[in-house]
């Protein structure tokens, strides 16, 4: 039977601008982004229709229902909803372990169009909660095409929803903050339960790096391919790096050994005895999931090593040597997740685009005398980088290895180097 043309209708969403996180409304307000016949009397039976019809719901905590399709895995899920920007690398995104414990909602709204590959993953897992994106392509064509988004989905038992109205979330988001959220395909659970389930869960102050960590140290040896290299000058010389696994990125891996470096990653609870008893000629404080200020232990294991070794902090590790340092670290709105961030090096003037993905900061006026902000982010003016030269500290609040992004950024690596000659040749 011949199908009847369809038209998009936005339902109900103007006025889902209009209403604040804080009024919180207990009555939950349905969102959908609805199929209608445009013939009116031609409407094929439910059963015949070829496409998928709604069979999920995001609900989140300010009473928002949003009505969308399911792929990948099915069941129940609860995490934070933040909005990433970037264009496309959403493989790199999805095997982030920064994202653990938060739903992904992409802002570009075509997304699954190139598959997945076998080699974008940025971990060895997909940590992330969720999925959530405005229209899944129907058709997968890359030469390095693996398998389709779904099905790549599926096979890790990671939720994705599709058909829902992104750009309302994301104004959402913008205008309130970030907001913990369910998505379930469980036609059993009402919205008030899911509602319940929203507003009783919580991001702040929990350790979600000792759940994405690797559990033993190992070597690692892995470069990236000559399309990497940027003209950056580099030495003959090998440096011993020690890399702290808070849920790190292996792209950061693998620049640091395509620079040179000898590599052993080891895991958040590794001692700093221990790694001070290995001699490395720098460390490296990774990228991770969660709020800095729930990990003192991790806190601990830099302030004993700082000061020891040069040290090289990225995103996480960024923010916990801020907290090691004696300042402190906040919540942001909504973060900065993509691949499109300003930010100004202060020490050149030169303003790089960066791959941004954190939801706190440090506060730069709560950091003692001696430490410089390097970097700030242009869009909203906080601190994107820290120095103590007396120590032989650095760090970046985003992330030079890009995967996904732009490689504006990458010469911090080779700052790091240079920072680990100098001391060695001081030595
Ligand atoms: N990419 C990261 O290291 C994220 C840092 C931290 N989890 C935050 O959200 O701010």
């Amino acid at each position: 039977m011949a199908t009847a043309p369809i038209s998009l209708t936005l339902v109900k969403a103007p006025s889902a601008f209009s209403v604040p996180k804080s009024q919180n409304p207990s009555k939950p307000r349905v969102f959908t982004l609805r199929c209608s016949s445009a013939t009116a009397n031609a409407a094929p039976d439910l059963a015949e229709r070829p496409w998928k019809t709604s069979d999920a719901r995001l609900v989140l905590e300010d009473g928002s229902i949003w009505r969308a399709k399911s792929f990948g895995a099915s069941g129940t899920q609860v995490g934070e909803v933040v909005f990433n920007t970037s264009l496309t690398g959403y493989q790199e995104i999805l095997t982030d372990p920064s994202y653990a414990g938060q739903f992904v909602l992409m802002t570009n709204p075509h997304i699954g169009n190139t598959g997945v590959n076998f080699d974008d993953e940025e971990s060895r897992q997909c940590f992330l909660g969720g999925l959530v994106i405005r229209s899944l392509s129907i058709s997968t064509s890359n030469y390095r095409c693996a398998e389709t988004l779904g099905d790549y989905l599926a096979e890790r038992n990671i939720m994705g929803i599709y058909d829902v109205d992104t750009r309302a979330i994301t104004r959402r988001l913008r205008q309130d903050g970030s907001l913990i959220g369910v998505l379930s395909t469980e036609e059993t659970k009402t919205d008030e339960e899911l509602l319940e389930m929203s507003r009783s869960w919580d991001i702040v102050g929990v350790d979600l790096i000792s759940g994405v960590s690797c559990k033993t140290p190992h070597e690692w040896v892995d470069k990236t391919n000559s399309e990497w290299e940027f003209k950056n000058s580099k030495d003959g010389e090998a440096f011993r790096v020690v890399a702290y696994d808070f849920g790190i990125k292996h792209n950061i891996l693998r620049r640091l050994a395509s620079y040179g470096c000898k590599i052993t990653v080891v895991p958040s609870t590794w001692p700093a005895s221990e790694t001070l008893k290995m001699k490395p000629d720098g460390v490296l404080f990774s990228n991770g999931p969660g709020d800095p200020s729930a990990v003192p232990y991790a806190v601990e294991t830099v302030k004993e090593i700082l000061g020891k070794v040069p040290v090289f902090g990225i995103c996480m590790g960024h923010q916990l040597l801020g907290l090691a340092l004696g300042g402190t670290t906040f919540k942001m709105k909504f973060g900065h997740h993509g691949g499109n961030h300003p930010v100004r090096n202060l020490r050149t003037g030169h303003v790089e685009i960066s791959a941004q993905n954190h939801n706190y900061a440090v506060d730069p006026t709560s950091l003692p005398d001696g430490v410089e902000v390097t970097h700030v982010n242009l869009n909203d003016g906080s601190c994107a980088g820290l120095a103590y030269p007396a120590r032989n500290i650095m760090s970046i609040q985003y992330h030079p290895e890009a995967s996904p992004g732009p490689h504006d950024s990458d010469y911090a690596f080779r700052e790091f180097i240079e920072l680990m000659k100098r001391v060695k040749v001081n030595a």
